[in-house]
């Protein structure tokens, strides 16, 4: 597999360029640290899943997992390119509303939906709820009562599969605290309470077994599981499932040593297994729904750092650091994720050493890159890290008080700035003098 970068450009002054923008400007007039999208990745990859799903002539129905990345402007890009969201909170329920997204384009997931959470699904009419557990049943129906309304609900079911993935972002396996068992009956349950349900509308089932998963042996189990399971509930209630969700988790390419499938061949793969399944079982195909998130913003993003101090360990290390970490890149301290990146300033020069890339939060596991071969580097150079655009700005956290980063979209050529870079104004906004 070739490394990342690869993909990019370096212009004749030595310099990274993104989206026909040279990285160096963007620093000089943003500043570090920077998260920076590629819009045209980002389009591109909605448009691979899109088509698709146009060209097997299958219904089927593509929502942005917005926990990738949440922003006004990142889903008003989602939008233009016909995609519905999928929210997991308030905060982004609220931010697909500000964006314009119509209310019905929204799906809201949770394994602990709240009653203020639900309220707002119910009021704004979202289009459908992802339910997760019983209490979700009967807070859910309340509600609807006291609203005098109905909803369209999936009911998420844990198919009992063991993704190939990092522990912490498995999804589909019995002990999870996600969605309804299927072995062990609660599935089953959940389902004779809403088949004849007066305001909750059951279209169908949803499963996703994890995230940043290279094969599609686990997806074709949980497609099986999840018809065989459709197929007992046609014999026994004469139930026909409208819709199938198998959510997201498609990988991407981090570094050269990953080997993800196209877009399109986990969906043609995901579109093959339903339709063995309803061959074999002899019911209507139901509506395929897929939630990428990773997918659709990971590769499209690139975070831009200036380098401060260095310090060599003779015979053991050196240690290059930036000016963020972990606050605005939680995922090598939490899943030992890897990444690739290069000096953006000296992108044409030859690699000549070795060195660990820290961040600068107080914690010596905040580090980001622990193998980086570079060329010679001085402080104020520009490190690039590729790949950032999924669970980096949206994990980004405020450690050591360190305020949130600007993000900026380059398109065709042209920059906009769309989240502000954090003032320390903003950081202690909230905070209440004592007073005795
Ligand atoms: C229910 C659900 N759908 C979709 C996604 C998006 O996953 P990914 O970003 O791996 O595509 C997630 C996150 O893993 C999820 O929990
Ligand atoms: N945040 C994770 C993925 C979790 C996906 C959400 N269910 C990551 O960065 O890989």
């Amino acid at each position: 597999m070739q490394s990342v970068h690869e993909i990019y450009q370096v212009n004749e002054k030595g310099h990274l360029v993104i989206g026909e923008v040279d990285a160096t400007t963007l620093v000089e007039k943003y500043g570090t640290p920077l998260y920076v999208y590629d819009i045209n990745i980002v389009r591109n990859n909605c448009r691979e899943f899109v088509d698709t799903f146009k060209q097997n002539k299958v219904k089927g129905r593509v929502a942005y997992a917005s926990k990738a990345f949440s922003s006004i402007g990142v889903l008003q890009v989602i939008q233009q390119e016909g995609l519905y969201v999928d929210v997991v909170s308030k905060g982004e329920l609220y931010t697909a509303m500000k964006a314009g997204l119509p209310p019905e384009k929204i799906h809201m997931h949770g394994n602990n939906k709240s009653r203020s959470e639900l309220e707002m699904a119910i009021q704004h009419k979202i289009g459908c709820i992802v339910i997760d557990n019983i209490y979700e049943i009967h807070l859910l129906s309340e509600l609807l009562d006291e609203y005098n309304q109905e909803m369209d609900v999936l009911l998420r079911v844990t198919p009992g599969i063991k993704s190939k993935t990092h522990r912490y972002i498995m999804t589909g396996n019995e002990d999870s605290k996600f969605g309804f068992n299927l072995q062990n009956g609660q599935a089953k349950k959940a389902f004779e309470i809403l088949q004849n349900h007066p305001s909750i509308h059951l279209k169908g089932l949803h499963c996703h077994i994890g995230s940043q998963i290279f094969e599609t042996e686990t997806f074709v189990s949980a497609v099986q599981l999840i018809f065989e399971e459709l197929s007992e509930w046609r014999t026994s209630y004469e139930y026909i499932a409208e819709v199938v969700n198998f959510g997201g988790g498609f990988g991407i390419s981090y570094t050269k040593d990953d080997n993800p499938l196209a877009r399109s061949a986990y969906v043609e793969q995901l579109i093959e297994a339903v339709q063995e399944q309803t061959n074999r079982l002899n019911i209507p195909i139901p509506e395929i729904w897929i939630e990428p998130g990773r997918s659709i913003v990971g590769d499209a993003g690139v975070t831009l750092y200036t380098i401060g101090s260095m310090k060599e360990i003779p015979g053991l290390r050196k240690y290059i650091s930036v000016d963020g970490g972990m606050t605005d890149n939680l995922r090598p301290a939490l899943y030992q994720a890897e990444y690739e990146a290069v000096i953006a300033n000296k992108a044409n020069l030859p690699n000549t050493q070795n060195v660990s890339v820290a961040g600068k939060c107080c914690e010596s596991g905040d580090m980001l890159i622990w193998d980086l071969p570079i060329p010679q580097v001085e402080a104020e150079d520009i490190l690039a890290v590729f790949t950032t655009g999924a669970y980096g700005y949206s994990m980004a956290n405020h450690y050591n008080r360190f305020s949130k980063p600007a993000v900026v979209f380059v398109e065709n050529g042209q920059d906009q700035l769309v989240i502000k870079r954090e003032t320390y104004q903003d950081v202690v906004k909230n905070d209440l003098p004592y007073l005795k």
